[in-house]
């Protein structure tokens, strides 16, 4: 295999979900670490008002490339942007950029899905399965890489997961046929006969998207990305580095403002957080790999008939990668015990949560009127809460992944890469990494200092 720097030298990398979390840390690295990359291509949609273009001058200023900026003023000559709207039919993406993708893109990254747990199931497959199957079938002439993010909760239905493609019990054709005649409202019943086991919509649709990537991509160079809940930068591009309140990130604000005293959690379990550098390597360092194995083979690409998904998991040597943090260093909750009160008892949470935060959080909004101030705390409260239902099945349950196929990944990196671009966890602390997660909390979530 290359080094990573060679490999990336004059390719066209193209970025869906380029404006969320994990990729801008991709896009920041790539251009950081690969100076001689000739494009990255984002996927941007229109967003409360704001076009792609604007979006990405936008972009470009946030804190994820302020490091880059220093050493490279121009980075941002090298990115450019197809508007989309990858819930659309077409994807939402004009004939021009459509040539433009299929004749120009080396390697292509998919990043972007609906993250909320409790998302209308037909949003839910539409932006994070249809939207794959649609991708997949872009007719890409030059590509060496298709790299599918999924996750590593994906198969929650399971409690140990191997890198290997699982059945879904559920057939993504029936049901995409389904939600074509049945309205919103019945969706929405039927749901948990459908989610069965499965905690919520986000998990199911992204375990069928894995069983698209196995059934239809034939040809294509592609390989899929398992993280496990992605959490603010260890190192890179700056210690603490985030963007959003997902996971645990919600709570420990909430905890740290002396909102939250109660976790539904049971102490037993390992927590799996993965910080974003970890997830970056191992995105880029994927794509390198299943380029590199493809120039090898010399093989056309091409969108296949789809596969029934049996033949296709027996037949498939798509890889998986597990970047995840449990089964190397792993996290006790109990570790956390000393700052909050975890309860796996349903009855119990529920108790505490009414004496030790709803109960004063009507005490204080009942003080803030009396002072002809806005009330606030129990609506904040009310938001904790629900945050902890939807996130309570992964507290209170535990989970085993094995990740020798990420191992692999980092082995066929040239050994300069190995540090550049780490995907073994054991080199932190979680005690020192939590002081970096909560001044990254404090600095880029809450503005800080
Ligand atoms: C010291 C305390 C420590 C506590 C630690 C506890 C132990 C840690 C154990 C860790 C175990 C491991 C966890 C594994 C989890 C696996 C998850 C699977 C991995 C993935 O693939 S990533 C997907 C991650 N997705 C999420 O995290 C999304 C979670 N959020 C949602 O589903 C929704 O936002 C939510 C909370 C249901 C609300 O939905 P809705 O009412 O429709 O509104 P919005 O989404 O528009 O958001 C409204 C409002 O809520 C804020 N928000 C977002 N997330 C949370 C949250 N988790 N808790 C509370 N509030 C949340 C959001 O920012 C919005 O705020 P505004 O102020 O803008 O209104
Ligand atoms: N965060 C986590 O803990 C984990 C994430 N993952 C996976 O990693 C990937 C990235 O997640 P993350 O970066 O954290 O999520 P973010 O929410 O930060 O980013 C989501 C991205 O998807 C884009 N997107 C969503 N809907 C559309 C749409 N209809 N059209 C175009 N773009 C759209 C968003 O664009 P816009 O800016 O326009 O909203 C944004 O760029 C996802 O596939 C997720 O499932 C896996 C495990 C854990």
């Amino acid at each position: 295999y290359p080094t990573m720097a060679e490999f990336y030298a004059g390719k066209t990398v193209a970025i869906t979900g380029g404006t969320g979390f994990l990729g801008q840390g991709i896009t920041e690295k790539l251009l950081r670490t690969c100076p001689d990359i000739s494009k990255i291509i984002l996927f941007i949609r229109t967003k409360r008002n704001t076009d792609p273009k604007e979006r990405l001058k936008q972009l470009a200023m946030k804190p994820a490339f302020d490091i880059l900026r220093q050493s490279q003023p121009n980075f941002h000559e090298k990115l450019s942007f197809v508007s989309c709207d990858l819930e659309a039919d077409d994807l939402g993406l004009s004939s021009d950029d459509r040539r433009t993708l299929r004749n120009e893109v080396n390697i292509f990254i998919h990043s972007a899905a609906t993250l909320k747990f409790n998302e209308h199931l037909r949003i839910s497959y539409e932006m994070n399965v249809l939207c794959v199957r649609r991708l997949l079938k872009l007719k890409w002439n030059n590509l060496q890489a298709f790299v599918h993010v999924s996750t590593a909760y994906a198969h929650v239905d399971r409690k140990y997961m191997k890198e290997e493609f699982y059945d879904c019990g559920i057939d993504y054709l029936d049901l995409e046929a389904t939600l074509k005649w049945l309205g919103d409202d019945a969706i929405e019943k039927l749901t948990p006969d459908l989610l069965k086991t499965r905690p919520n919509t986000y998990t199911l649709t992204k375990a069928l998207a894995e069983d698209v990537i196995c059934r239809e991509s034939g040809n294509l160079p592609t390989c899929i990305v398992r993280p496990s809940m992605i959490i603010p930068a260890w190192q890179e591009p700056m210690p603490g580095w985030c963007t959003n309140v997902y996971g645990p990130t919600a709570f420990i604000i909430a905890y740290g403002k002396g909102l939250l005293r109660c976790c539904l959690a049971d102490r037993e379990i390992n927590a799996d957080l993965i910080p974003v550098d970890f997830v970056v390597n191992g995105v880029i360092g994927a794509a390198m790999k299943t380029a590199s194995e493809f120039i090898h083979r010399r093989r056309s690409s091409g969108y296949n008939k789809i596969m029934s998904s049996e033949t296709a998991r027996k037949s498939t040597n798509i890889q998986i990668y597990h970047i995840n943090s449990s089964t190397t260093n792993p996290l006790n909750i109990d570790k956390l015990s000393k700052y909050l009160v975890a309860y796996c008892q349903r009855v119990v949470y529920d108790y505490s949560v009414f004496a030790l935060q709803t109960l004063p959080a009507h005490v204080m909004d009942t003080c803030l009127s009396l002072a002809n101030q806005k009330r606030q705390f129990v609506k904040l409260n009310g938001k904790i809460q629900s945050g902890m239902e939807v996130m309570g099945f992964f507290f209170t349950t535990n989970f085993q992944w094995d990740r020798s196929n990420a191992d692999r990944l980092l082995q066929a990196f040239q050994p300069g890469d190995r540090k550049m671009y780490n995907l073994d966890v054991r080199v932190f602390t979680w005690k020192d990494y939590f002081m970096t997660y909560i001044s990254g909390a404090k600095k880029f979530i809450l503005k800080e200092e």
